[in-house]
């Protein structure tokens, strides 16, 4: 029998877990990190520049410390170098506004009612509804996280240079994954497909990234909408989690037909191992789809390489794409 004694601790950390969210949004909110910026600060310091009175700017700032999001050195806080990187607004890297689609009140509604949607089987919020407003928030927000993936990617998977060539960015949403291809290969053509309303946003970040003369869109339902033909290379980034294994197959077999022999699909997703609960990154990522899908799941490389098999490719790699959660599956036509 083993020696070690119950903790209780585990359950209470998670009961609370909500504390710590609420914590780093306020702090997000109140431009807490960028008030401290490369200065190590007083409580008094920093809740002079947030403009708050000070009593509420310690106890936050003493909170993210044993959280682990700033040092305190005496009655100095400063950042530590994610905090720095990640959450202070001057910052290249900076995440503060994947928060305003990640806590969005459709998704933190999505999982108050998980009890409920596990007995149904499905979940009362679809994000799978054509033109979901949630799409819509997702295309502001969320660029910013994908250009560390989407470069890795665009460099694992090089073009042509002599000459012309063609990509296809299905569930295109802010243009990132598409644009990073467009960048890196002057003579590509990018061609992003989804939903009307979001593509609006996708075009004004191709506009802004100088690619809008190499720029089309396809506008629908990517499971019946023309794809079009001759693709190089087909991005399918964080879009099959949202369906069961028998659409997924059927979609990528329109995506085989769309591509040139010879062409290559990246499927970019959370890929948990075979086991399914490592690592904790992409194993957990199936509680959001469990949470807003009525089919949709995290799918191992086994799983993905029997898709694609199924759809008619062959020469399946897995590349993770660390430090990220994402990993990227390439096959071949
Ligand atoms: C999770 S987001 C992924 C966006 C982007 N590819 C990325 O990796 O960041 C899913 C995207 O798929 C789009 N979408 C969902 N269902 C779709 C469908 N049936 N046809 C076309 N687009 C769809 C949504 O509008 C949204 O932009």
């Amino acid at each position: 029998m083993s020696s070690a004694s119950p903790s209780p601790q585990l359950y209470f950390d998670t009961i609370n877990a909500f504390h710590k969210t609420e914590a780093l949004k306020a702090a997000l909110d109140l431009g807490l990190f960028t008030a401290i910026g490369r200065t190590p600060s007083t409580a008094a310091e920093i809740a002079a520049r947030c403009e708050c009175p000070e009593r509420g700017i310690r106890i936050l700032s003493d909170y993210l410390t044993v959280q682990g999001f700033l040092t305190k050195d005496g009655s100095h806080y400063a950042l530590t170098l994610d905090s720095a990187t990640f959450l202070d607004r001057n910052s290249p890297a900076y995440l503060g506004p994947s928060a305003d689609f990640l806590l969005a009140p459709t998704l933190v509604e999505a999982f108050r009612d998980l009890t409920s949607t596990i007995r149904r089987g499905t979940p009362e919020v679809k994000s799978t509804t054509p033109e979901h407003p949630m799409w819509l928030d997702f295309a502001r927000c969320m660029g910013p996280m994908m250009v560390g993936p989407a470069r890795g990617i665009a460099a694992l998977v090089p073009l042509d240079a002599d000459r012309e060539t063609k990509v296809l960015d299905i569930s295109a949403s802010h243009g990132t994954y598409g644009i990073a291809f467009a960048q890196q290969n002057p003579r590509a053509h990018l061609t992003a497909l989804d939903w009307e309303p979001v593509l609006a946003i996708t075009a004004e970040n191709a506009k802004a990234a100088g690619i809008a003369n190499r720029f089309s869109k396809i506008a629908g339902d990517a499971f019946t909408v023309d794809l079009g033909s001759d693709y190089d290379v087909v991005l399918v980034p964080n879009f099959l989690h949202h369906f069961n294994p028998a659409d997924c197959t059927r979609f990528l077999r329109r995506v085989h037909a769309a591509l040139r022999p010879g062409g290559r699909v990246v499927v970019v997703d959370f890929i948990p191992n075979e086991d399914r609960v490592t690592p904790p990154g992409s194993a957990s990522f199936g509680l959001v789809m469990l949470s807003s899908t009525p089919e949709g799941d995290v799918y191992t490389f086994a799983e993905y390489s029997k898709m694609l098999a199924d759809a008619g490719f062959h020469g399946f790699a897995l590349h993770p794409l660390l430090p990220t959660t994402a990993s990227a599956v390439i096959a071949t036509k």
